[in-house]
């Protein structure tokens, strides 16, 4: 089943003079991890804000084609041009890269129970959600604290909590690693890994550490100028090394050397990891 749906989707903010998003078309499919990359520019923040509806309910410009999200439990279907945005959040979550710019309550607890609270939930179902929130993500024993005192992987931890709180069916992460030092990036991306595996939830990840992405994604979508250029598993993306590189993808240290061995035909299959990696090479070339 698919959860949103995209077709033929362009956008262009307005006074600005080219689309940011020229006829995207493309499925999120319920419980998958969705990756994806693109060099900067490339159209993938503007893509996750028209994913709940904040394109074009809140942003406006010039916008066509259609971008329908489904309620896997009631199987509702909500076209986000006729949808209010506080609707489509309850299904779509979405988490961007600054966590300081998320966080606005005085602790942690009143930060997951916000969103619950606005939405009417009584006060045994917020404690549930609040409960289940702080357990997936780890931040048990913090309740208390006031958010901006946290590290930066905890507050990014808390603005996954708070969405997640919402029990969306989707999980919409926009670079949520990028102003992250390594150990805050290590802990996000756990996380994300937690969800998908442990708890089967649908995930969008827009990351730019490409590494991440052909590890652990199931599919994997390309940006470049707006469109997508390359739709794939990750060993399908791996495959069009030489395209990445056109693209101004950063390469994983392993493509990066794979696909230099594959030129000189010293490896057949590009490596993601670094076993595949050691494990691949031919020497002599073959
Ligand atoms: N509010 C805005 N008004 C006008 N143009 C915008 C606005 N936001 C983004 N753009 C333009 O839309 C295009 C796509 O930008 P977007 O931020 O979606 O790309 P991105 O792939 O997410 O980049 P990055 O990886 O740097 O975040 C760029 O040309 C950008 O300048």
């Amino acid at each position: 089943m698919n959860v949103i749906s995209v077709e033929n989707l362009s956008f262009r903010y307005r006074r600005a003079s080219e689309y940011s998003l020229k006829n995207v078309s493309f499925d999120v499919r319920q419980g998958e991890l969705l990756g994806i990359i693109g060099p900067s520019g490339s159209g993938k923040s503007t893509l996750c804000l028209t994913l709940n509806g904040i394109i074009p309910n809140s942003i406006k410009g010039d916008f066509s084609g259609d971008v329908i999200v489904r309620d896997p439990e009631t199987g509702e279907e909500y076209n986000t041009k006729e949808t209010p945005v506080a609707k489509l959040s309850t299904l779509v979550g979405l988490v961007l890269q600054n966590p300081e710019s998320q966080l606005f309550n005085m602790t942690v607890e009143e930060e997951i129970a916000f969103g619950l609270e606005n939405l009417g939930f009584d006060r045994n179902e917020i404690l549930r959600r609040l409960r289940w929130a702080l357990e997936v993500t780890g931040l048990r024993g913090l309740e208390r604290e006031f958010p901006p005192n946290l590290s930066g992987g905890q507050q990014q931890r808390l603005a996954i909590a708070a969405v997640l709180a919402m029990e969306p069916a989707v999980l919409v992460l926009d670079e949520p690693t990028s102003q992250l030092d390594p150990v805050g990036r290590k802990e996000v991306l756990g996380l994300v890994s937690l969800l998908r595996k442990e708890h089967g939830i649908t995930v969008v990840l827009v990351e730019h550490h490409t590494d991440y992405i052909l590890r652990f994604a199931d599919r994997v979508l390309v940006m470049a100028d707006g469109e997508i250029v390359l739709e794939g598993t990750p060993r399908d993306i791996a495959d069009e090394a030489e395209t990445l590189k056109r693209l101004g993808v950063k390469l994983p240290p392993s493509l990066e050397i794979s696909h230099e061995l594959r030129k000189r035909g010293m490896m057949k299959v590009p490596a993601i990891t670094e076993e595949e990696l050691l494990s691949g090479i031919e020497y002599p070339p073959g």
